[in-house]
């Protein structure tokens, strides 16, 4: 194989708790401030306590043509992470060794200068990854049709719209061909179609055996561009390895233990008070049997709603007692105890999540609740042949009944 682009060798980093200063969230505004010299730490040492680690002990390799995906909870250490290896911030500890030109595509529009028009901003950046000017002229046209901003091209980019912005701040670090690309959250913003225009050019970039580092909360995104995943919490490593299996990790951080709910903090109206699943595992085709304790301060109308998303996060199935069904139900001051049957479920073998809300229909959403009951499909072979249907991105997961007649 050969060598890594990225390796990251016992990389933590030291934060003072607090000492975030919340107008420099964005990794563009931290770079103005690195530059500005906004961001110097402070000359007193802060106190012991006070100090906690946002990355700790972190290394892994990144190997030419990969695409890897870093996922994890809000405050995981994800950016922090992107920072380092972008050379903003030194780690405390531990050390980054890099093979390539890099481009930082952290909170889009890293390096872009607010007065410069779309054409000198282009160049710019250009510079700032070390590319000479002939070099960027060739690649000029490209990135322009990529961001569709020709009419502007000649406009300082604080008259830009936030879409406008995005995508050429992503046409620039994606063109200008470095041999690292990192991207946080570029799939948060733009419309769908420029977020598919982008996946295709990752993927792009990656086969022409470049490296991409994707931060994103859009598990569909990591599920279907990513090889392989990091998951980051507390600043740890919790999993690296094949993206499926790091997303099945990271769902797993949100799960309800042995398919039991208790909402923790339960609204004053009426609300799921807790939900219970009959089994965490099912057959193909079979119910899901679930038990809710409904808590109410008075009478009411009411409905139950449910999704069920799979292990990426994607929605495949909704279903309703209303409006669906048409069948609203009574509740009365106290606990009322529900039993729904949902199913059958045409799923594939794997990990699912059942979300649950308590409605008015059409009127009010009264309580979703807070965390979803999660199940696996066992076993699922839908045209009893003895084909393993597997969850997966090339698949999917529902499988209906399919026939055929010969015509003659
Ligand atoms: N400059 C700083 N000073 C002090 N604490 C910081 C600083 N930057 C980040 N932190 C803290 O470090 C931890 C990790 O933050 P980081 O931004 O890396 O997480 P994240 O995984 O990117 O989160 P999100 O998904 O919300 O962007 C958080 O607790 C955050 O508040």
């Amino acid at each position: 194989m050969s060598a890594p682009s990225i390796r990251a060798l016992g990389v933590s980093k030291e934060y003072v708790r607090g000492g975030h200063n919340p107008s420099l969230r964005t990794f563009r505004e931290a770079l103005a401030g690195a530059v500005t010299g906004r961001f110097r730490p402070s000359a007193r040492p802060a106190p012991r306590d006070d100090r906690f680690l946002a990355l700790s002990d972190v290394s892994f390799d990144v190997h030419p043509g990969e695409v890897m995906g870093i996922i994890g909870r809000n405050g995981a250490g994800k950016s922090t992470l992107l920072k380092i290896l972008s050379r903003i911030t030194a780690p405390t500890a531990g050390r980054i060794e890099v093979r390539g030109r890099i481009a930082s595509l952290l909170e889009v529009g890293t390096g872009f200068h607010p007065e410069l028009t779309g054409r000198e901003n282009i160049r710019l950046n250009g510079a700032i990854i070390g590319m000479t000017s002939s070099e960027v002229a060739r690649k000029f046209d490209r990135i322009v049709a990529f961001s569709e901003v020709e009419k502007f091209i000649d406009t300082p980019i604080k008259h830009y719209s936030s879409g406008m912005y995005t995508r050429l701040a992503f046409a620039v670090a994606a063109h200008l061909e470095p041999e690292i690309l990192i991207v946080d959250e570029v799939l948060a913003v733009g419309d769908a179609e420029f977020q598919k225009k982008c996946l295709g050019k990752m993927n792009e970039i990656a086969g022409q055996g470049r490296t991409v580092l994707l931060v994103s909360h859009n598990l569909s995104a990591i599920g279907a561009l990513c090889q392989n995943a990091i998951l980051l919490d507390g600043g740890r490593i919790l999993h690296h390895g094949a993206a499926a299996d790091t997303i099945a990790h990271y769902s797993g951080l949100f799960r309800g233990d042995d398919g039991v709910v208790v909402e923790d903090k339960p609204p004053s109206g009426p609300h799921i008070a807790s939900a219970t699943l009959a089994t965490n595992q099912i057959l193909f085709g079979e119910k899901l049997a679930v038990t809710c304790m409904i808590q109410s301060p008075d009478r009411r109308r009411a409905a139950i709603e449910v999704e069920i998303h799979d292990g990426l996060g994607r929605k495949l199935i909704y279903s309703s007692t209303a409006p669906m069904h048409g069948q609203e139900f009574d509740i009365y001051p106290g606990t009322n105890r529900l039993m729904l049957g949902i199913g059958a479920l045409p799923l594939a073998r794997g990990s699912y999540e059942l979300h649950l809300w308590l409605s008015k229909p059409w009127v009010e959403e009264f309580h979703r609740l807070s965390v979803p009951l999660c199940f696996d499909v066992v076993q699922s072979d839908p045209g009893g042949a003895g084909f393993d249907f597997q969850q997966s991105y090339e698949r999917g997961c529902v499988a209906v009944p399919i026939t055929f007649e010969r015509q003659e």
